[in-house]
């Protein structure tokens, strides 16, 4: 599959303490960055700021040993202070044009898409990049509201050029399915940080996506 310029990271980890079935998150995620992962999101929704602010820091030192971006999600403050290449914020977030009032200059802003009419907010000029929300259900992250499917990946990328990344569901038997249809990248959770061994579970996704 051809790399997108706008954004050159075909398999994204979005990683959390939680997922990570009992094992040390920073293993789970270098493991994952030596088997192919181009990107990672810090995902932490049930810590405190400063844990979360400290596992940040932690994850920043490696990606930037492997010279890969960090974004964090949510918390725009976390995002600043460590410097990530980026933060991903959905719809009852802080807004991207609030953020990119202040930052547009130190991050690159993720918006999750739920509904297509979304397209047209006045927020998608401080967007760099959105999150298809979701493809499938899933139950890492329950509380979407519809599944955009397949076809609802090929019918936004005929309605924008921004970069897609598909998430929810995605694992080594849809992954290609939705670059077809206009993903520039798939993001997963279970697929990688589940798995008995997450290097060789990006290897195969990777394989699939270059
Ligand atoms: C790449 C990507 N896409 C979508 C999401 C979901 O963001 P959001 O809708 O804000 O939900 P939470 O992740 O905050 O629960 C994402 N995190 N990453
Ligand atoms: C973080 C996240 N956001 C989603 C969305 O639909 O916006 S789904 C999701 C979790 C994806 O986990 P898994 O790969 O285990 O299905
Ligand atoms: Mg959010």
């Amino acid at each position: 599959m051809p790399i997108n310029s706008g954004f050159p990271y075909p398999l994204y980890l979005v990683i959390s303490e939680r997922d990570c079935a009992g094992r040390p998150l920073l293993w789970v995620a270098e493991e994952a960055i030596r088997g192919g992962v181009d990107i990672i999101q810090l995902r932490e929704k049930e810590m405190s700021n400063d844990a979360f602010l400290k596992q940040a820091r932690a994850l920043k030192k490696l990606t930037d040993k492997f010279g890969i971006p960090l974004v964090i999600n949510d918390a725009v403050d976390i995002a600043i202070a460590v410097e990530a290449w980026g933060v991903h914020v959905g719809q009852q977030d802080s807004a991207p044009l609030e953020i990119a009032e202040k930052f547009a200059d130190r991050l690159h802003i993720g918006w999750s898409l739920e509904d297509i009419a979304q397209l047209e907010s006045e927020q998608m000029a401080a967007v760099d990049h959105l999150g298809l929300s979701p493809i499938y259900a899933t139950a890492t992250k329950t509380d979407t509201i519809t599944e955009w499917g397949i076809d609802g990946i090929s019918e936004v990328r005929k309605m924008t050029d921004k970069p897609l990344i598909a998430i929810g569901r995605m694992h080594a038997g849809n992954a290609v399915a939705a670059l077809a249809a206009g993903a520039n990248s798939i993001a997963v959770v279970s697929s990688i940080c589940q798995a008995p061994d997450p290097r060789a579970a990006s290897q195969q996704l990777k394989n699939l996506l270059l």
